[in-house]
């Protein structure tokens, strides 16, 4: 079955339906997003193979997706490090950020002196909202995976990347491709662009609900979170 791929402004749009209509809590979502992206991590290379994961995470809920999947790595055995140098305004973020510090998971401000010692490095820094020319602090987090030795791994859109119009031409995130990309409920249309091993995950998604914003109840296998798609199978 191949994947159809749903833009910024739907994807906003199914965000808000399923906290309204659909009567989910932000928490329950972003709890099963971020489940989604550790698992995905896990066969990307297990904590026997890559324990050091650096984990970037943004103001928004992409970086909450980061703070949620790094609680799941620490249980699962990676030592997480979080790099969180600007938190959103919802209360949610404080609390993710207190249950990470309760299992004593180090947050740095050195980003760069994090990344030299880490196996991995998941960025969770921008996701579907994301638009125009990255802001502080995030231009040399950028331009650091874009020039990152160690692989990395972004959750729904490599961030700087437009959601709909790919990679940049100019800008620190001009040359970013990471190496792996989790989509969260359905690919972005920056898909088309990416070259690495690909992911959906997010596993809330009913039919019903699919139909209306015409995209596809990816085909998990059992109880797994996340499903490996190549690119070539997602319809662009
Ligand atoms: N239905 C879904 O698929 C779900 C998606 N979730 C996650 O939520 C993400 C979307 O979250 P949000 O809408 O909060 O937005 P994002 O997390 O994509 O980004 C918004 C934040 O980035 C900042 N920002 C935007 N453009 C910027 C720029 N050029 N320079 C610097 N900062 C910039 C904004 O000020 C805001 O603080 C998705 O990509 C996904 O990761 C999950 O958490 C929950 C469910
Ligand atoms: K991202």
């Amino acid at each position: 079955m191949a994947l159809r791929t749903i833009g910024p402004k739907a994807a906003a749009a199914l965000d808000e339906e399923l906290m309204s209509a659909g009567a989910f809590s932000i928490d329950q979502l972003m709890e099963l997003a971020g489940l989604s992206v550790s698992q995905a991590m896990y066969r990307l290379s297990p904590p026997t193979q890559s324990p050091n994961v650096l984990v970037a995470c943004g103001p928004g809920n992409n970086g909450g997706d980061g703070l949620v999947a790094a609680r799941h790595l620490h249980y699962f055995g990676y030592k997480p490090i979080m790099y969180f140098p600007k938190q959103g305004k919802n209360e949610i973020y404080g609390r993710l950020r207190t249950q990470l510090e309760q299992l004593r998971v180090p947050f740095t401000d050195d980003f760069k002196a994090a990344i030299a010692k880490s196996d991995w490095v998941i960025d969770a820094i921008f996701g579907f909202s994301f638009s125009g020319e990255v802001r502080e602090p995030f231009p040399a987090v950028i331009k650091a995976l874009a020039e990152s030795k160690i692989p990395v791994f972004a959750v729904d859109a490599p961030s700087s990347w437009n959601i709909e119009g790919g990679p940049p031409s100019d800008g620190p995130g001009k040359d970013y491709n990471p190496d792996a990309l989790i989509s969260l409920t359905a690919p972005k249309p920056l898909v088309k662009w990416f070259k690495g091993r690909h992911f959906v995950g997010a596993r809330f998604l009913g039919q019903e609900i699919a139909d209306k914003y015409d995209i596809d109840v990816p085909q998990y296998k059992g109880s797994d979170q996340v499903v490996e798609v190549p690119v070539s199978s997602v319809k662009l």
